[in-house]
Parts: structure tokens; C-alpha cells; sequence
């Protein structure tokens, strides 16, 4: 099991906001200032450099979310978090965005990580509690079966360059 973190501002609708509902299920730690995110963790960011692969489960511990609204989603002052990733193509599968490639709701994006590091079990967990939930794995089943058994991220390129042409 891996530890997941949320660091939350409040921007989103909190009627929709898949944090809030982890959190109230205690699956997810919620830190309310950025600085209170642990320097280790895999910090799933959409622009970042480099995409997860099977090869971070060697180092990772905790999974961390930027759970704010895409519309304020600000991601150029995290440089002194190391460890940022992008997670590869995957489509949403959630109401608001169903469909859309790259733009994942945050429990999306965690389970999609924990998915990709070997931890299926933990990410139906986390899904279920959705009524839309697990029709993510359904939708995405082939890529992320091909991700989760990529050597690294090169591979993880590779595969999702079968997807995205
Ligand atoms: C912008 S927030 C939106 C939260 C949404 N309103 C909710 O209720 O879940 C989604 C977060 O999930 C993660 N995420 C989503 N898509 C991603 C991707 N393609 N790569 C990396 N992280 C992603 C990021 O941490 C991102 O900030």
C-alpha cells in the first residue's frame, strides 16, 4: 500500500471534488499549504518532465495530488520538489470530463499511478467509492495493463505512442 496525499486550495467545486469524498473514507491525507508536502513523494503533475513508470516503485512511498482547479492549477514553483510526474495518455472517465485525454480527476490520477506501480487492488479501492469510478479502469484497461509492464519510461513512451500516434 502506498501512502497518498492531497495538497487541497479550495478551488474546486466541493460538491464534485474527489478529495473530499477520499477523505471523508480516510484513504487520503489533505495538507492545506504546499510547503506541507513532503519533499519524497511522487508529485503527479501534468507538466511535468518526466512520465511515471514501473521503475519509480523502487523509491516511491507516497503519492501526492495537486488537488485544486484546473482553471488555477499552477505548476511553475515546484522545482523543489524532485520527484514530478506526468502520467501518460489516459482518458477520463469521470462526468465532467469524460473522455478527454490528460486531464484526470485527482482520484483518477492516483489510481492511475498506483496502477502503473503495481498496486491495482489499492486503486479499485479508491475508484469504487465513485459511482463512475470504475469504469476508469474499464475504459483505460489496455493501456494501463501495457503501462504497468513497461521496463521504464522510455517504454512508457513508447507504449503511449501506440495511443497518441
Ligand atoms: C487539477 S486537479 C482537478 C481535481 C478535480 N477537480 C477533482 O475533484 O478531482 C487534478 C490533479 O490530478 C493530477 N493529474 C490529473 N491529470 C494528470 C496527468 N495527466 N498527469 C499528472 N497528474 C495529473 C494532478 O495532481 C492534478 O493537479
Amino acid at each position: 500500500m502506498i501512502s497518498l496525499i492531497a495538497f487541497r486550495d479550495n478551488s474546486c467545486d466541493p460538491k464534485k471534488c474527489t478529495v473530499k469524498k477520499l477523505e471523508k473514507f480516510g484513504m487520503i491525507n489533505v495538507v492545506k499549504k504546499i510547503t506541507q508536502v513532503p519533499k519524497t513523494t511522487l508529485l503527479l503533475d501534468p507538466t511535468a518532465e518526466y512520465v511515471i513508470s514501473p521503475a519509480d516503485k523502487k523509491w516511491v512511498t507516497s503519492i501526492t495530488a495537486l488537488d485544486c482547479s484546473w482553471v488555477v492549477l499552477d505548476t511553475t514553483n515546484l522545482n523543489p520538489w524532485k520527484n514530478r510526474r506526468a502520467l501518460p495518455f489516459l482518458v477520463a472517465a469521470n462526468p465532467v470530463n469524460f473522455g478527454k485525454p490528460f486531464t484526470l480527476t485527482s482520484v483518477e490520477a492516483l489510481a492511475a499511478a498506483l496502477v502503473i506501480l503495481g498496486e491495482k487492488e489499492q486503486a479499485v479501492r479508491i475508484l469504487e467509492k465513485f459511482n463512475w469510478g470504475l469504469n476508469f479502469l474499464k475504459l483505460n484497461e489496455e493501456p494501463l495493463e501495457e503501462y504497468a509492464n513497461a521496463k521504464d519510461s522510455a517504454e512508457m513512451l513508447k507504449v503511449q505512442s501506440e495511443y497518441i500516434g
